[in-house]
């Protein structure tokens, strides 16, 4: 496919969103990322839906921040089903509402355990009509009740172990749901809550809903958008640090606000480095809302000025991923 090279500039219906349930240590996490958006110096701001249980000094905290703090209503699946469902994904379920934020005409979602380490603005400029995230990694203790895992097939290495001729055709291609470019719209949110009432929960619940949901419009993008760590040492050939944008902090015992270093693979160099990475973005004054929003406003003004104007290279390769590449403005 030849390259589509596309110019934007500041657009207001436009924005990130993140997901925020409870009154735990979440929020930080939220916190985390909004100032890592702020330091990769993004345009668009940062929503977050929060469910009714999340206490008003957090919501505080985040306003705070800059954030736009938005409630939604919980969504749960359909009752006497939800045994099925790892206790703890239940509450993902809710993510589903982020469909009704149709003030923005793209939104790319972000878990609030993950970073970002670059500006990825660019990803807004990703053609219509697609859902685009990354692929997940099958080869983790917490599949170990899939086929995939139980045969040591991974999507990440297709050609490592080979889906067996017996078992029928490759699944479809998974992704991970902490990191998704979508387009929110009333008709899609009302079929995807009509759908899950007759669809039993299953073991990644929202996440495998969606993929289910979005399989025929689904996009891979590269792993450089959603680095779920581990791949890191499942598939370190397919990773190259130096230049990960978006850092997802979702192996077991990864999240920065509760990092020991005790777990399996928490000792390593690049995890360290990685949960420091997301501790000085966190803990820099800087960053602060407080600090920052005068830029802000000027990028709304003049955003030329604050060399805002991106060009996106859009390609897709023989596997069909898609490589958007970012172009600074030139000088001139
Ligand atoms: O108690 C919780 C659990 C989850 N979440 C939100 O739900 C997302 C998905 O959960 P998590 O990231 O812990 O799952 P993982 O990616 O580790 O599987 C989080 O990033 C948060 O945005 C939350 O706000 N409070
Ligand atoms: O509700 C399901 C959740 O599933 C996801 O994570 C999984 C996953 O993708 C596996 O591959 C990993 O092995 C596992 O540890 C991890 O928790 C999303 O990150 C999260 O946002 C949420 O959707
Ligand atoms: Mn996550």
């Amino acid at each position: 496919m030849s390259p589509n090279v596309i110019v934007s500039g500041n657009n207001p219906n436009r924005a990130y969103v993140t997901f925020l349930a409870g009154n735990g240590d979440y929020v930080k996490g939220v916190v985390g990322l909004a100032k890592g958006l702020r330091k990769a110096k993004s345009l668009y701001p940062l929503v977050v839906a929060v469910l009714p249980d999340v206490p008003c000094d957090h919501r505080e905290i985040l306003r705070f921040q800059g954030c736009i703090v938005r409630e939604i209503e919980s969504v749960y699946p359909p009752e006497n089903q939800t045994q099925f469902a790892m206790a703890y994904y239940v509450i993902n379920y809710s993510k589903l509402r982020i469909w009704e934020f149709v003030e923005y005409e793209k939104m790319i979602y972000l878990d609030g355990d993950i970073q970002v380490m670059d500006n990825i603005d660019h990803l807004f400029e990703l053609e219509d009509g697609y859902f685009y995230a990354v692929m997940d990694c099958f080869c983790e203790k917490t599949w170990s009740n899939s086929p995939q895992y139980k045969i040591g097939y991974c999507q990440q290495c297709p050609e490592k172990t080979k889906w067996p001729v017996g078992m029928g055709s490759a699944p479809p291609r998974y992704f991970n749901a902490g990191m998704f470019v979508y387009q929110p719209c009333l008709f899609t949110y009302c079929r995807l809550l009509e759908t899950l009432k007759v669809t039993p929960p299953t073991s990644f619940a929202e996440q495998d809903f969606l993929n289910m949901f979005f399989r025929d419009i689904y996009k891979p993008i590269p792993p450089t958008y959603n680095l779920v760590l581990a791949l890191l040492w499942r598939h370190p050939e397919n990773i190259d640090l130096d230049q990960v944008k978006v850092v997802h902090y979702c192996a077991a015992g990864s999240k920065p606000w509760r990092y020991t270093g005790k777990e399996e693979n928490m000792d390593r160099e690049d995890i360290k480095l990685l949960v420091k990475k997301w501790w000085d973005i966190y803990e820099d004054e800087s960053l602060d809302y407080k600090n920052n929003n005068l830029i802000t406003t000027a990028a709304i003004d003049e955003p030329e000025k604050l060399g805002s104007l991106v060009s996106t290279t859009l390609s897709e390769d023989d596997d069909g991923v898609v490589n958007p590449q970012w172009t600074a403005p030139s000088a001139a």
